[in-house]
């Protein structure tokens, strides 16, 4: 079933300049220059329902602007959104208790109260019921292992505490269709993992369509099953994670080890990532792996050890990003 569906969609800023200084500001006050800013441009897209989707890109691609198009905290500038078979930004009552969104930089929770304040008043927001309230609090504060954390201000909890009472606050209408913009910002490693393995859990045992975006690539390469890359408010590429690796892992990382290495001239040179008198790494084309090792044991009659690695994605998607933001 389709979710989300994206057509030709753009959407432009209309941004006020004024000239430096305090005579610009004044000559601002009578004529103002505007400039726009192509933000998302002629963007197509269908989601269907339990894909979990990657908005990658770099600062500024257009990843959060996108996102609220499809929550409907911005009106496109041309083509046509449905969520749910919603026009997003109507915004209509109906639709904004079958989604969420996440903001990694932003607080929904009182800061002076504990997060069970915060979770009393979205019940009254979203209008649910006691029965229901009773059941998806209790589901997941289990999930996110946060019952002694209840009765806390907000103020005196970690980062990663914090962010898994946001979350909770934004699940506890149980969405269908949920946004998240960059759920692990700033936090530590560990927590990070944390909150992935709390998103995959909750995503899996309710069937949630998700689209998250993150700079963390592990954030990605993690949770979600699809791509989607944007460049300059360009859709770039779109197509599964697994297919992605499929084009783009070119390369295996080949380590070789022995007493007095010698390493190869010529072309095999311009493939060697390190080397010392003990161990080489080599990052060498799939089509040309036999012929290395052949090459390389040749040269080495004492090789003690060979290590034939795939380049982990997470390093391959890095790669690529690099180059699509050139
Ligand atoms: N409210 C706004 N008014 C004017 N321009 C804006 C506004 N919000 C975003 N932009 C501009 O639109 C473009 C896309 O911004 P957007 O925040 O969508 O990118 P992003 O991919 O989410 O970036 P980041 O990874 O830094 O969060 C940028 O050039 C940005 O400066």
């Amino acid at each position: 079933m389709v979710v989300i569906k994206v057509e030709r969609v753009s959407k432009e800023y209309r941004i006020k300049q004024t000239e430096p200084g305090i005579k610009g500001a004044l000559k601002g006050l009578f004529y103002s220059n505007t400039k726009t800013i192509q933000a998302v441009k002629d963007i197509s897209l269908t989601v269907n329902e339990k894909e979990i989707v990657g908005l990658l890109g770099a600062n500024g691609a257009g990843k959060t602007t996108l996102l609220k198009l499809l929550t409907g905290l911005l009106y496109p500038t041309c083509g046509t959104i449905s969520v749910l078979g919603y026009r997003p930004f109507e915004r209509l009552p109906e639709f904004k208790k079958q989604i969420t969104m996440v903001m990694g930089n932003k607080n929904q929770l009182w800061w002076d109260l504990p997060p069970i304040e915060s979770f009393n008043l979205t019940k009254e927001i979203y209008q649910i019921s006691n029965k229901e309230y009773k059941h998806n609090l209790e589901y997941l504060v289990n999930l996110f292992n946060i019952e002694d954390l209840l009765n806390t201000q907000v103020r005196n909890l970690s980062l990663g505490q914090r962010m898994k009472c946001e979350l909770i606050n934004s699940l506890l209408h149980f969405p269908k269709v949920i946004f998240l913009d960059e759920p692990t910002l700033g936090l530590d490693i560990i927590s990070q993992k944390m909150i992935r393995q709390f998103i995959k859990k909750y995503v899996q045992e309710n069937n949630a369509t998700v689209i998250i975006t993150s700079h963390y690539i592990q954030d990605i390469t993690n949770l979600a099953d699809r791509i989607v890359i944007l460049n300059q408010g360009e859709k770039i590429y779109d197509n599964s994670l697994s297919e992605f690796i499929k084009e783009h892992q070119l390369y295996k990382k080949v380590t070789v080890f022995a007493k007095k290495l010698r390493i190869l001239p010529d072309t095999w040179n311009e493939m060697l990532l390190e080397s010392d008198v003990f161990k080489a790494t080599y990052k060498i084309p799939n089509q040309l792996i036999s012929r290395f090792l052949q090459e390389i044991s040749a040269v080495n009659t004492q090789i003690e050890n060979l290590v034939v690695e795939d380049v982990p994605i997470d390093n391959i998607l890095e790669e690529y990003l690099g180059r699509a933001y050139n």
